[in-house]
């Protein structure tokens, strides 16, 4: 695994390699900035030293050198914004191509890992790694990078410079500067301040994830207030975060003052120490100038220093952030046949499938299908029913290949799913589950999904038979309304009736569809059977259904508890039997009389041609 992140974080670097030209190009003109900068200090030092050189008559001063080293003060300073400009440019550009490449790496990789990993994973941590994380990486790079190598490289080239002038002077400088480094060093080098760092990342991703939690989680928190799950969390997510960085701040406290004060007050060490020197040799005028030239180019020397104090903090955000963006690249996605086989049939067999969510050395590990075999024909309804928590899902989600089979086989026309590749099993496949995810976007484009060549009239005609048609024209833009914009949301039923419409739309062989009317009303519910009997015509279907009267006719029926097959026939077979099916039966039956009773009672009053007409719709929906 460590290899692997290796490998991916090179991947970054690769990413950033692939525009080494841009950002080599905006680091030299950073530094030609910088050093432009500096520039006007250097001329005000000629300029004083023309002065002191004509101080005993003014006539000797030579005006047309006061002059010159104006003009190139002036040329210096406009050279500098120019170069700065042309860097800026140049890392900006680089930067917000980086940033898109890692994105839509990241974007594609994440498309591509098993479902695992969605479930495991919390949704604010992801969209933390694709915003933030990358966001900062732009960041670094546009403005940082630059910041970085000229922080660092005119200290440098000034410290040089200053030995050159007077190495006494320099060493007067310098020794602040490494104590000054040395105690930010201290701090982060060590382990506490490290561990320190990485609670702090992980409090602040913590208080994302539960924020998201929180948000998504209202109507709770609405009903239970500050009782609701999603609230007690996020609210100690939020105190552990003010405990880690009021932690942090305490560590760095002491360090980063004396830092700051000490880089910030570098003259204070040249003046003593130039005055000792100066007394040692009175009238010495070139060293009296030297010292005028240390003194003004201290401040600047004290800027990038600095810089580089703050860029630290940045630079440690850019590495935890990195390794992050790492760590989700080096997840496995879902493997891809070398040369990917297409089945001639669309019959499905499973085939002792054995599969549990989690790894054996997990502690959460359960088997939750232990030996799953059966075949559902080409053509035919095969429902899957059985006690709640009994794996229904589960199988109708390994179909889809959402995650590999730990042993086992899946097949469809006799071809392994793994051997299909994920584009062909989808082609093959459909589904309906009873959560519908709509996008932003226009209903249209939401239909369309199922098929991105369909043009206006297929879209139309899919969503007739889906029974959706009618209320999609009465809303004001009819197909091009925007589902979430301007409070325009669809109810559950609604919703599910779009995806009947996708469904339709992409007319694959096999369809999936799990509890597709469980939370619909009686209306929508009717028009919900009218769209799936569309649907399903000449389909193979697997169909997993609490409700046993809706799969009564299906041509097989398979009873799956506790992660295996206990019974399999038609319903007359199963009845027949007596066992589990009959049970579920029974209890569907008393349960359904008893709604009807209800219904009953309540239209005790109504009219007899009214009371009849109810009796016989309920009897219709529940039967
Ligand atoms: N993503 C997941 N990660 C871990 N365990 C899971 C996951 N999804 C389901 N399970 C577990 O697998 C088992 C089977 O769940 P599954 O949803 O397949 O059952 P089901 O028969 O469809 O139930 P229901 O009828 O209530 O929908 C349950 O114990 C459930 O807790």
């Amino acid at each position: 695994m460590a290899a692997k992140e290796e490998r991916q974080a090179e991947g970054l670097l690769r990413i950033a390699g692939q525009k080494k030209g841009l950002l080599l190009t905006a680091s030299i003109f950073s530094i030609l900035s910088s050093l432009l900068q500096l520039a006007p200090f250097y001329a005000v030092y000629r300029i004083v030293e023309e002065v002191m050189a004509g101080a005993r008559s003014p006539s000797a001063v030579d005006g047309d050198v006061l002059v010159y080293w104006g003009v190139v003060a002036f040329v210096a300073l406009v050279a500098a914004l120019v170069a700065l400009y042309i860097g800026g440019m140049c890392s900006h550009i680089a930067a917000f191509d980086i940033l898109y490449r890692l994105r839509v790496k990241l974007t594609d990789h994440v498309a591509c890992v098993p479902m695992g990993y969605h479930t495991r994973t919390s949704k604010g941590e992801l969209k933390k790694i694709i915003e933030v994380s990358v966001e900062r990486i732009e960041k670094f790079i546009a403005h940082q990078l630059p910041d970085i190598v000229s922080a660092i490289a005119i200290p440098l080239l000034l410290i040089g410079y200053l030995f050159g002038l007077d190495w006494r002077l320099a060493v007067v400088l310098l020794v602040p500067i490494v104590v000054g480094f040395w105690i930010q060093a201290r701090i982060f080098a060590g382990e506490a301040g490290q561990e320190a760092y990485r609670s702090y990342q992980y409090a602040m991703e913590e208080m994302n994830a539960t924020g998201v939690e929180y948000v998504r989680g209202m109507p709770a928190v609405k009903i239970f207030g500050i009782k609701a799950e999603s609230f007690l969390t996020f609210k100690q997510a939020v105190g552990s975060y003010r405990d880690i960085a009021m932690r942090i701040t305490m560590i760095c406290k002491t360090p980063y003052s004396l830092f700051f004060v000490i880089v910030s007050s570098l003259f204070v060490f040249v003046v003593p120490a130039g005055v000792l020197i100066a007394s040692g040799s009175p009238g010495n005028q070139s060293f009296a100038i030297t010292l005028i030239l240390f003194l003004l180019i201290t401040p600047s020397l004290s800027v990038p220093l600095l810089k580089l104090m703050y860029i630290g903090g940045g630079l440690r955000d850019i590495v935890e952030g990195n390794k992050r963006i790492a760590a989700v690249l080096s997840e496995p996605i879902v493997q891809e046949p070398d040369s990917p086989r297409a089945p001639l049939a669309y019959g499905i067999e499973f085939r002792g499938v054995r599969f549990a969510y989690e790894k054996p050395d997990s502690k959460h590990y359960k088997q939750v299908l232990t030996d799953v075999s059966f075949s559902a024909r080409e053509g035919e309804m095969t429902a899957l029913v059985g006690p709640s928590g009994g794996g229904k899902s589960t199988i109708a989600s390994l179909l889809l290949r959402f995650w590999d089979v730990q042993e086992g086989e899946i097949l469809i026309g006799g071809v392994p799913i793994r051997e299909m590749g994920t584009d062909r099993l989808m082609d093959a496949v459909s589904f309906v589950f009873q959560d519908v995810h709509l996008f932003y976007d226009t209903i249209e484009e939401n239909i369309r999904m199922g098929n991105r060549e369909a043009g206006r009239e297929q879209v139309i005609e899919a969503a007739k038979r889906a029974s959706c048609h009618e209320f999609i024209e009465k809303l004001e833009h009819g197909y091009e309304t925007r589902i979430g914009e301007g409070g325009t949301y669809l109810s559950g039923g609604e919703a599910q009736r779009i995806a009947i419409a996708r469904a339709l739309l992409k007319d694959a062989p096999i369809l999936v569809l799990d509890e597709a009317t469980a939370y619909a009303d009686a209306e929508n519910e009717r028009k919900i059977q009218q769209g799936l009997i569309e649907l399903v015509k000449g389909k193979t279907v697997l169909i997993i259904a609490h409700r046993l009267s809706t799969i009564r006719m299906a041509e097989q029926i398979v009873v799956v508890r506790d992660g295996s097959i206990v019974e399999r026939g038609t319903h007359d077979e199963l009845r027949d039997k007596g066992g589990l099916y009959e049970q579920m039966w029974v209890a569907h039956r008393s349960a359904a009389s008893w709604k009807l009773g209800k219904r009953n009672a309540a239209a005790g009053t109504a009219e007899d041609a009214t009371k009849n007409g109810r009796e016989v719709r309920a009897r219709v929906l529940l039967d």
